[in-house]
């Protein structure tokens, strides 16, 4: 295993490794977050503390649940409180979000902490920088192609000569835009692909570029950043809707039970190839696969790796409708930009009602998922599916 790793580290490149901690404190919550996601010092710690008193906007009750949760795991460990009354809304609230964390260790807490107020102070940039309206954010990502019209924000991956693999800066990208939607005044949310493909999953080059904390490092890196990305489509607020206009694989494929409603193109098809790749689901996809398609058939997507083309993804639930190829475009935007029109409070509260109930428990899906793929990166299993891709021996 380690000669594995050696050769697999001695083909990956290397790369500078950010590592401040920022801490943010809001008066009404007391609220304290940390910078990325390498190993936190105290200093770095304080550091942030500074820093967080300097943050403009207010990130909003829900982040600040999830830092005041990781606050409290990395400090204290797991939560040995008494619940708080039903009546006592706001220390049950913070209760509840200290308790989802269960035992997960305090280093990991401190370190998901470090990494979220990193994208904490990334999209409050962000979000000052995005201007709600047609063109928007055109020029900022190199990956996505953002627009916004006719009430719906259209994210587009766009990587197709990679027939749009997601890479690191990718994922980082898509949390963003997720983030700028959520705060625009478009009333949908859309997620699709340029080209033939709608995602090859995971890029599968991410796991060459390595720190100097060694692959070990990386793993954990990828873990905290895997959690984030899931966590950020956990807590879409907006209507969610994936137009998936080809073949879809990987994590482009789990995450479709985070959405709420999936259209394709009779040309997709559905793969999940975690065996052969020696990997294990992500995307929340071990807990709502097998609730929209019952077990055994979740069993074949996600264990077997069983390809599903789009009728047959649509017949077990995972998708809404197929269209012919040739008329999907026209026909999904017409439908969509007719249910852009409906009202978007009642839009948004409608899906808080139909997926508050789960966020919980999702989350802690997430997390269960990240960590046990933080050991499987690690796994001969895994480095030897990832090397023969690279070096062109294997495909899918
Ligand atoms: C890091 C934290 C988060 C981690 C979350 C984990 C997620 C798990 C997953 O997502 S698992 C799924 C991973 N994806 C794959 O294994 C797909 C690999 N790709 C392929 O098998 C094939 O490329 C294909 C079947 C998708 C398409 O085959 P086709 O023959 O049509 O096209 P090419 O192979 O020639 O592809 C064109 C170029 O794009 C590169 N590429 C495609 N997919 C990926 C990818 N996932 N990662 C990296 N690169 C990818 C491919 O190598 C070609 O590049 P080249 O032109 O330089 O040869």
């Amino acid at each position: 295993m380690a000669g594995v790793a050696g050769r697999l580290a001695r083909r990956w490149c290397r790369s500078a490794v950010r590592s401040p901690l920022q801490v943010i404190s809001f008066p009404s919550l007391q609220l304290h977050l940390s910078g990325t996601a390498m190993r936190a010092s105290q200093e770095d710690f304080e550091s942030a503390m500074n820093q967080v008193k300097l943050l403009k906007k207010d990130p909003g009750n829900e982040v600040k649940l999830r830092l005041y949760a990781l606050y409290k795991q990395a400090t204290e460990g797991p939560c040995n409180m008494p619940k708080p009354g039903v009546f006592d809304f706001i220390n049950k609230a913070k209760w509840d979000a200290w308790n989802a964390l269960g035992s997960l260790p305090k280093e990991t807490a401190r370190q998901n902490y470090v990494d979220l107020v990193s994208s904490l102070t990334s999209s409050s940039e962000s979000s000052t920088q995005v201007k709600p309206g047609a063109d928007r954010g055109q020029q900022e990502y190199e990956n996505l192609v953002v627009t916004s019209e006719d009430g719906i924000t259209k994210i587009m991956f766009n990587r197709p000569t990679r027939k749009n693999a997601i890479s690191t800066q990718m994922y980082q990208e898509i949390m963003l835009a997720l983030k700028a939607a959520s705060k625009d005044d478009s009333t949908i949310t859309v997620v699709t692909g340029n080209g033939d493909y709608y995602c090859s999953g995971n890029d599968l080059a991410n796991f060459t570029d390595i720190p100097p904390g060694g692959v070990e490092e990386k793993a954990k890196q990828s873990a905290i950043m895997l959690r984030d990305f899931v966590g950020t489509f956990i807590d879409f607020p907006k209507p969610l809707v994936a137009v998936v206009n080809g073949p879809a694989v990987g994590i482009s494929v789990t995450i479709l039970g985070l959405f709420d409603a999936v259209y394709a193109s009779d040309r997709a098809t559905f793969h999940t190839p975690f065996s052969h790749l020696g990997l294990s689901p992500e995307g929340c996809a071990s807990y709502t696969f097998p609730k929209i398609m019952g077990p055994a058939k979740a069993t074949e997507m996600l264990i077997f790796g069983k390809k599903l083309t789009a009728g047959e993804a649509c017949a077990q639930g995972l998708v809404t409708e197929v269209f012919p190829d040739s008329t999907f475009q026209k026909e999904v935007w017409t439908r969509l930009k007719a249910y852009s029109k409906l009202p978007p409070n009642s839009m948004r509260i409608s899906k808080q009602v139909i997926r508050n109930m789960e966020k919980e428990k999702l989350h802690a899906v997430n997390a269960e998922e990240s960590s046990v793929l933080q050991e499987r990166w690690l796994s001969d299993e895994c480095i030897n599916a990832t090397m023969n891709f690279l070096s062109k021996k294997a495909k899918l």
